[in-house]
């Protein structure tokens, strides 16, 4: 809807009205096509400011409509009809403008923005392209290589910045619409001729095929496989060369392409999804609407290597005290220097100083975090070491504190029952580095109070991060999905494979590495060191275990093989890869390693077959899919979404494919599960590969769409 007033006697007040973020909806649509007619057909109104309710302008097009029975007036033809009047019409821009609301105002004959404002063209983010005249008309008023920036990025950018590129005409401090509305009566009378930005030439640049030619690398380069980026240089590149009408034209073809295909599905997907997983819940009946979080004033980290540091990081920067505790002297000593320097750059990228570096305090005595509301134990991988740490914290610290663990597979509520308070025992998972990555699965167990599980997700959302709720098990939903998809890599190896092509494969899908070039950048040791805890390592007569089985399922002990080099990835400059010297980063083939996998199968009376890019997909990909199903029935994770989510912002899952679970709907369930059925029978001593019950039941309940497996899932709960 949108809402008509007469204000100041003779300026037409149109405001958008459709909470939370007035997106375009159709009735909002109309209700702008209906206003503007009549504010243009008043002889009392000489000018017109269009601003949003709530202190927001327009959140863009109405998401929720895309792919329903769109009606209502188009976009275009709307604002085309807005620059084409004769009275002045002015954008006033609070809160947002993003998207189809950004190129709303760009229609406008002026634009003043709130100094807090934020705009941008996101389109690209959802798989689209600023398709209401956005691709045409920014080139025209901000020069094209700003225009290429901002569209095919899709980032939002301050007022002021806004302003300094020529996207708004002023930026206000205080009531942008009391601004605007001063604004438009001060231009009544002026001519519009230099007003309308599709009247505009569009500056050619000097070194343009260079330009576009440039453009476009970059794009193919981060977007791997993603098109909409693509088509936005194509579209930016009309602008460029055709006149604007032409131009529109081009623009309304690609946006066509992009609007029915599978990546902008998936994208959108994602958008609710990211959203959705913030609406948690737990198997119990605790909700995020109802569950309150405890205010956290002050934190403190538990043990300062790696993962500590950049958790010290992340609290700090939220602008809360931190204690960081380290009771080795020297380590503690390098943890201080490395998250200062971690603090500074931040700052300097930021254009801010570095106050956090003030927030934290270092200390060796755990009695240090006596008074703290919420502590994260980031100690090494050991549960005795936890134990004794969790023992500890409980001692010391005030009644009430939260204590949580950054463990990334190991039983919270083991460590939960080594406290005083069980309840207030929750995992915090980060994922490296801990300061920039954005995800954080919050790991309950069955005594985790709401409150322990509010608290720790509104910290997540405080660092920026985007937190997932989850149920306790072996490796949570990332790592445990995770298990099978590394084990089938290895198996893939052993039957013929070479890592640059297990690589190149998942690279080509959308992986910005491939699993043996992550392996070597997270360290070989850390599988092994959990192999060996778990038993697995030791074969040979001593052990009494075959070499390549364990209790009867298929085992490759190719990974431990490397350990025992002193081949551990990276860090030793030898791994699945060669790499100049410790460190580097540049993976390169490594002839021995190709020779030591001959020898191997050779050994191992093991003749290697041609693999292709599709076995390597289906084996890796349907496995760990397989496992996010048994995931879902185990109630570990609440939804399809929260999974996908996990792979997304965690694990480098292409977000054009929506991660692994909306993935498994875009092949088809039935396609997924026919491929588990006929890999288990090649491979029956693989227990992974056999397709699970959620699956099965699904295909045979017609394959649902994603958005209504909970509903499967529930039936099955309760039949359980
Ligand atoms: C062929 C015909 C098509 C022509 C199309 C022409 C080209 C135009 C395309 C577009 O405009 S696509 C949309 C572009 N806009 C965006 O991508 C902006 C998306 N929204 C945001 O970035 C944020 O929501 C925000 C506006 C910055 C606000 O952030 P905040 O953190 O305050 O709130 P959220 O939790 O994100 O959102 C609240 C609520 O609102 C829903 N929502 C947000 N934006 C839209 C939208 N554009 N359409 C529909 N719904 C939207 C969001 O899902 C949340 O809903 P609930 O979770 O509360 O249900």
């Amino acid at each position: 809807m949108a809402q008509y007033t007469r204000v100041s006697g003779s300026v037409g007040l149109i405001t958008l009205q459709n909470p939370p973020v007035n997106a375009l909806s159709a009735a909002v649509r109309q209700g702008i096509v209906d206003t503007v007619k009549r504010a243009l057909g008043d002889p009392k109104v000489k000018s017109v400011v269009i601003c949003g309710q709530n202190g927001i302008f327009c959140g863009g097009a109405d998401i929720k409509e895309f792919g329903t029975n769109m009606s209502g007036p188009p976009l275009v033809p709307m604002i085309h009809a807005i620059e084409a009047a004769n009275k002045p019409v002015v954008a006033a821009i609070e809160g947002s403008a993003l998207g189809g609301g950004l190129e709303l105002a760009l229609g406008c004959h002026y634009r003043i923005a709130h100094s807090k404002a934020r705009l941008g063209l996101p389109e690209v983010s959802l798989g689209l392209l600023p398709a209401a005249g956005g691709t045409q008309r920014l080139p025209r008023l901000i020069g094209v290589p700003a225009a290429l920036d901002l569209i095919t990025t899709g980032r939002h950018v301050t007022a002021a910045e806004a302003l300094q590129l020529g996207v708004v005409d002023r930026v206000a401090e205080h009531s942008t619409v009391d601004a605007a509305v001063k604004f438009a009566l001060s231009v009544a009378a002026k001519s519009l001729d230099a007003r309308r930005i599709s009247t505009y030439p569009c500056p050619r640049p000097s070194d343009f095929d260079a330009l576009f030619e440039g453009a476009m690398q970059k794009v193919r380069q981060s977007a791997r496989g993603a098109i909409a980026p693509v088509a936005c240089v194509q579209a930016v590149r009309a602008a460029a060369t055709r006149p604007y009408l032409q131009g529109m034209e081009r623009e309304k073809e690609l946006m066509a392409t992009l609007f029915t295909s599978g990546q902008a599905r998936a994208l959108q997907y994602c958008f609710f999804a990211q959203r959705a997983v913030s609406k948690w819940n737990m198997p119990n009946g605790a909700r995020w609407d109802t569950s309150k979080p405890r205010p956290v004033h002050k934190a403190a980290v538990i043990g300062l290597g790696t993962m500590g540091r950049g958790i010290a990081v992340a609290l700090a920067q939220t602008g809360m005290s931190v204690v960081a505790v380290e009771t080795q002297e020297k380590q503690l000593m390098e943890a201080k220097q490395a998250v200062s320097g971690m603090l500074e750059r931040g700052a300097k990228r930021r254009g801010l100083t570095p106050a956090a570096l003030h927030k934290i305090s270092y200390s060796h005595d755990i009695q240090a975090v006596a008074d703290v509301d919420l502590v994260i134990e980031a100690v090494f991988e050991d549960m005795a070491l936890k134990k004794k740490v969790f023992q500890q914290l409980s001692a010391v610290c005030k009644p009430g504190t939260f204590l949580c663990t950054n463990t990334s597979a190991l039983d919270v509520d083991h460590l939960a029952s080594q406290t005083r308070n069980p309840e207030l025992v929750v995992g915090m998972h980060f994922f490296a580095p801990a300061h920039v990555m954005k995800l954080l699965e919050v790991v309950y167990g069955p005594q985790s109070s709401p409150q322990a599980v509010a608290t720790a997700m509104q910290l997540g959302k405080k660092m920026g991060k985007v937190s997932v709720a989850v149920g306790n098990c072996r490796g949570f939903v990332g790592n445990r999905m995770l298990k099978p998809y590394i084990e089938q890599a290895f198996f893939l190896l052993e039957e013929g494979a070479t890592p640059e092509l297990v690589d190149r494969a998942l690279e080509e899908f959308g992986f910005p590495m491939g699993v043996f070039r992550m392996s070597d950048l997270s360290g070989l040791d850390v599988g092994w060191r959990v192999r060996k805890g778990d038993g697995l390592v030791e074969s040979g007569s001593a052990s009494g275990q075959p070499t390549r089985l364990r209790e009867g399922r298929r085992y490759s002990p190719l990974g431990d093989l490397l350990c025992e080099q002193g081949r551990f990835g990276q860090k030793t400059g030898r791994g699945w890869y060669q790499y100049d010297k410790p460190g580097s980063r540049v993976a390169r083939s490594d002839p021995w390693f190709h020779s030591f996998l001959e020898e191997y199968r050779a050994r191992h009376g093991l003749v290697a077959r041609r693999i292709d890019h599709q076995e390597v997909l289906e084996r890796c990909l349907y496995v760990l899919i397989n496992e996010g199903f048994r995931i879902l029935e185990d109630g570990i994770a609440a939804g399809p979404e929260d999974i996908d989510i996990i792979y997304v912002f965690g694990y480098g899952w292409p977000r054009h494919r929506g991660g692994p679970m909306f993935y498994a709907g875009m092949v088809g369930l039935a396609t997924v599960l026919e491929r588990l059925e006929h890999y288990r029978q090649a491979h029956p001593d693989v227990p992974y590969l056999q397709p699970c019950s959620l699956l099965r039941r699904l295909v045979a309940s017609g394959s649902p769409p994603v958005h209504r497996w909970r509903e499967v899932i529930k039936k099955l709960h309760s039949q359980l």
